[in-house]
C-alpha cells in the first residue's frame, strides 16, 4: 500500500486513509490490528478515549516500531476528548491521560469528539493551548455541523484543521464539505463504509465489477478521490489489506457522480443536533 497524503491548513501532512478502531477490543485485538495495518502500509490510526483501547493501540504502535525501521514520526496518531471531559482543565487532563495510555509523548491530531453545547468553546481554548505549547501537531473537531463551526470560529484563535463526521455514499455531506473547504478545514469520514451496510449496494457492485475491485475499495476510493480522509475499521487482516489497496486505480467522473447520486442524507449514527450528551 502506497501512502497518499493531504497537507492540512497548518502545513502538517496527514495520510488520507487510516485505520479506525471503534469497537475494537483493548486486549490483544487493538494491538494486533494496529500492527497488521502499519505493516501493510497504513500510517494513520484513529482512536478515542471513549473507545477504551488506547492502551492496546499504544502497545501495537510500540511493537511495530520495535520490529520495523519505522519511527514515531512516520506515524499519524489521532485521539479525541470525550464529552464528559469537556471544559478547559478537564481537557488538558484528558489529553495527558490519552498520551499515558497510548505510551506516546505527543499526538498528531486531537479532536473534540462531539459539540457539547456550552462546553466546546472552553474545550477549544484548551486544545489551542496544547497546540501553542507544541504538545499536539494539529487540532480539530468531530461531529460539528456548519452552525457549530460558525459559532466556534467567532472566538477561535486557531481554526480547526479537520472535522471528522459521518460520511458515506448515503450521507455525502456536500454543504458541510463545501463550508469546510471554504474555511481550510479538511473533512474526515467516519463510518466510511456505512458500517458495512453499503457493501451489497447494486450501483456500487456494478462499478466494482467494472474496475475489478471490491465494493469496499470503490467506496474508499470515492472518499479519497473527493479529497476526504477515510478511516475504515477492520479487525480482519485480509480486509485491512484490501481497504488499503485503493491507489492503483481512478474512478471516472461518471462513476464518482453515480456514487454521489446515492445520497439520501441518511445517518447510521447519531445526529449531532439531537445526540444526548
Ligand atoms: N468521530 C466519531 O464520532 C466517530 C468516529 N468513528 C471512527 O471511524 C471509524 C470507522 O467507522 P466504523 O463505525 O467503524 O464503520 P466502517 O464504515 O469503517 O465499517 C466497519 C465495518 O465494516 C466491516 N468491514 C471493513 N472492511 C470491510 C471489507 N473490506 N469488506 C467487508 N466488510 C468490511 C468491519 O468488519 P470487520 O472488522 O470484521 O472487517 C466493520 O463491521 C471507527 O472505527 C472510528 O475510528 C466511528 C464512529 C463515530
Ligand atoms: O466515535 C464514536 C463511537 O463511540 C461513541 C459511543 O460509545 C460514539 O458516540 C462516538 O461517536
Amino acid at each position: 500500500m502506497t501512502q497518499q497524503t493531504v497537507v492540512l491548513n497548518n502545513d502538517i501532512v496527514m495520510p488520507i486513509e487510516g485505520l479506525g478502531v471503534f469497537r475494537v477490543d483493548d486486549q490483544e485485538v487493538a494491538a494486533k490490528s494496529v500492527q497488521v495495518a502499519i505493516r501493510s502500509g497504513y500510517r494513520l490510526i484513529d482512536t478515542a478515549a471513549i473507545y477504551q483501547n488506547e492502551t492496546g493501540v499504544g502497545q501495537g504502535i510500540k511493537a511495530v516500531l520495535e520490529e520495523t525501521d519505522l519511527s514515531r514520526e512516520d506515524l499519524f496518531i489521532t485521539s479525541k476528548v470525550w464529552n464528559a471531559d469537556q471544559g478547559y482543565d478537564a481537557t488538558l487532563k484528558a489529553y495527558q491521560e490519552s498520551l499515558t495510555k497510548l505510551g506516546l509523548d505527543y499526538l498528531d491530531l486531537y479532536l473534540i469528539h462531539w459539540p457539547v453545547a456550552g462546553k466546546y468553546k472552553d474545550t477549544w481554548r484548551a486544545m489551542e493551548q496544547l497546540y501553542k505549547e507544541g504538545k499536539v501537531r494539529a487540532i480539530g473537531v468531530s461531529n460539528f455541523q456548519i452552525h457549530h463551526l460558525e459559532d466556534l470560529l467567532k472566538d477561535a484563535e486557531v481554526t480547526p484543521v479537520v472535522n471528522q463526521v459521518e460520511r458515506h455514499p448515503r450521507l455525502t455531506q456536500e454543504p458541510l464539505k463545501d463550508y469546510c473547504e471554504q474555511h481550510g478545514i479538511r473533512l474526515e469520514a467516519w463510518a466510511p463504509l456505512m458500517v458495512g451496510e453499503l457493501l451489497q449496494n447494486e450501483t456500487i457492485q456494478g462499478i466494482a465489477k467494472k474496475y475489478g475491485k471490491s465494493t469496499a475499495q470503490i467506496i474508499l476510493r470515492w472518499h479519497v478521490q473527493g479529497g476526504v480522509i477515510a478511516i475504515p475499521k477492520s479487525v480482519n487482516e485480509g480486509r485491512i489489506q484490501e481497504n488499503g489497496q485503493i491507489v492503483d486505480f481512478e474512478l471516472s467522473a461518471e462513476d464518482m457522480a453515480a456514487i454521489n447520486a446515492l445520497n439520501q442524507d441518511h445517518r447510521t449514527g447519531p445526529d449531532p443536533d439531537t445526540f444526548d450528551f
